[in-house]
């Protein structure tokens, strides 16, 4: 019998893949291409969603190709992506509107700012589970409904689209037949009310977004459409819509409360799993949707750090400091210790659990002896001390941390996961395929393709990679309060 499988495409910031997984979970096929954003202005990060949907196609191409080649059998696609991505298109045109705007995008905090000094903040987070930041979609579906022509125009013909990526891929992928997200990806948009998982008419009002411009919220395992066959030559039913996020949390076998991971990407972002009830934090953290699935939708506590992986890119392309992301962990490991200097990557402002918009990045405690070195050291500490400032808001909210699992691109530097385990003093577990994303995809597609019946059928890997606490609790104490120090020179 020909080996089957299911595609995943994991579209994240700075890169799009696409794998074959079968049904025990073994990556057959990998392509990936990586992504630009663009900054036009102070705080603003844009990206083309038109090169993101042709670096997708290419990447699926790819996949497919060796899957001919392989005589693989691809029965589905499940799709995981980056959230909260704002994108507006005409519908009957099929023309993208204007440039995403991307989550890491701040050009929309005056605007949180005066809801929050309104007193909107407190029934926005009871019915939404998040803060009032610029972070999330509504306020940047606001400004481009406010300052874009083209948009207006189409609102005004009544052909007006809004998607998060996930949405935006499915309709290009079916043609413009369905306009659809999942309740994760809705989650992210600051206008869905997590409990009933539909589009809230307060929120709606209070942002100015007419409901008819979103898409329709469905489960994130589902028969969503079938691919155009032009695209592909097969007709590929599109099985599952997943945040990346939430995708890595299943993809890490995190289906129990209590189970938490880390993902280093771009951004580096904790999720909780805390059951199928939601749990609002008391400490600036998110309360987001996990996933649903068979009817069932499973809520988590997210901690939501911007810059993570990004700070590595920018030692790369703006500093010029090193070629490769991987040179950081020789260069973090040829210094003793850090010299006392740290980066607050505060670029585009800091997220959980501090929530600054307007904050921006510092590197202090430098000496003319400081070199590359150290930049490099303190760009892979600062993923470290923000986890820890994540963790320690997680153990107030009562959910505890006796072990990190974690993935994402960042964790391909031993050096980082060693100095997680060392600093958040817990065991840290890296698993041996760490494509947890697409595979957290993977599975909602096997589930609504019929390869497993419940959640507990799934196949995760024990297989892991782990780094033990190795530090003094005098140094780690040292490194911690040099951290805060460094924060508070920046936190407004
Ligand atoms: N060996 C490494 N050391 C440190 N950072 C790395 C390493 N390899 C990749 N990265 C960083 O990881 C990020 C890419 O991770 P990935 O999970 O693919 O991101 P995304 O899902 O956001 O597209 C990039 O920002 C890159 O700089
Ligand atoms: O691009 P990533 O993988 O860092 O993920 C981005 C997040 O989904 C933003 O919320």
């Amino acid at each position: 019998m020909r080996q089957q499988a299911i595609l995943s495409i994991d579209q994240g910031t700075s890169s799009s893949r696409a794998l074959l997984f079968n049904r025990e979970g073994k990556v057959l096929a990998v392509a990936q291409q990586e992504l630009d954003c663009t900054y036009p202005q102070q705080g603003w990060v844009e990206q083309d969603a038109e090169l993101i949907w042709l670096s997708v196609l290419k990447v699926c191409r790819q996949v497919l190709a060796q899957a001919v080649q392989q005589g693989i059998e691809v029965l589905g696609v499940g799709i995981s992506n980056q959230r909260e991505t704002t994108v507006l298109w005409h519908k009957a045109k099929d023309k993208v509107l204007s440039p995403a705007i991307v989550w890491q995008d701040r050009r929309t905090a005056d605007y949180c700012q005066k809801l929050k000094e309104q007193g909107h903040e407190e029934w926005v987070q009871q019915k939404t589970g998040l803060l009032l930041d610029p972070y999330f979609s509504a306020s940047k579906i606001r400004w481009l409904l406010t300052h874009n022509n083209d948009v207006q125009q189409a609102l005004a013909e009544n052909e007006l689209a809004f998607g998060t990526i996930d949405s935006f891929l499915l309709w290009r992928l079916t043609s413009g037949q369905v306009h659809a997200t999942d309740s994760t990806n809705a989650s992210r948009t600051l206008l869905l009310n997590i409990q009933s998982l539909s589009w809230d008419q307060e929120l709606l009002q209070l942002f100015g977004v007419p409901e008819h411009i979103l898409p329709q919220v469905r489960q994130s395992a589902d028969r969503y459409g079938v691919c155009d066959t032009r695209l592909f030559g097969l007709a590929l039913p599109v099985l599952a819509l997943v945040g990346d996020q939430q995708a890595a949390a299943l993809g890490q076998g995190c289906i129990s409360a209590g189970s938490l991971k880390s993902t280093y990407g771009t951004g580096c972002f904790a999720l909780v799993n805390t059951g199928c009830s939601p749990l609002f934090s008391r400490h600036r953290l998110l309360t987001t949707v996990a996933f649903t699935v068979q009817g069932q939708t499973f809520y988590a506590l997210e901690g939501a750090i911007f810059v993570a992986g990004a700070a590595v890119k920018w030692l790369r392309d703006q500093l010029g400091i090193i070629a490769e992301a991987s040179e950081t962990a020789v260069l973090a490991q040829s210094l003793p210790d850090n010299g006392g200097v740290y980066l607050v990557p505060a670029f585009t402002g800091l997220g959980a659990p501090h929530w600054q918009p307007e904050a921006r990045a510092a590197l202090v405690g430098m000496t003319l002896g400081t070199g590359k070195a150290h930049l490099a050291r303190a760009a892979l500490e600062a993923v470290v001390y923000q986890t820890a400032d994540l963790l320690s808001a997680m153990l107030a909210d009562g959910a505890k941390a006796e072990q990190l699992q974690i993935d994402g691109g960042m964790v391909a530097n031993n050096w980082l996961c060693q100095h997680l385990a060392d600093v958040l003093n817990v065991p840290v577990l890296k698993p041996s395929q760490n494509e947890a994303s697409a595979y957290g995809a993977a599975l909602l597609a096997a589930v609504a393709l019929g390869w497993f019946e419940s959640l507990a059928e799934m196949h995760f890997s024990s297989d892991a990679q782990e780094f033990l606490p190795q530090m003094s609790a005098d140094k780690r104490q040292q490194l911690l309060s040099g951290w805060q120090n460094a924060l508070a020179s920046v936190l407004q």
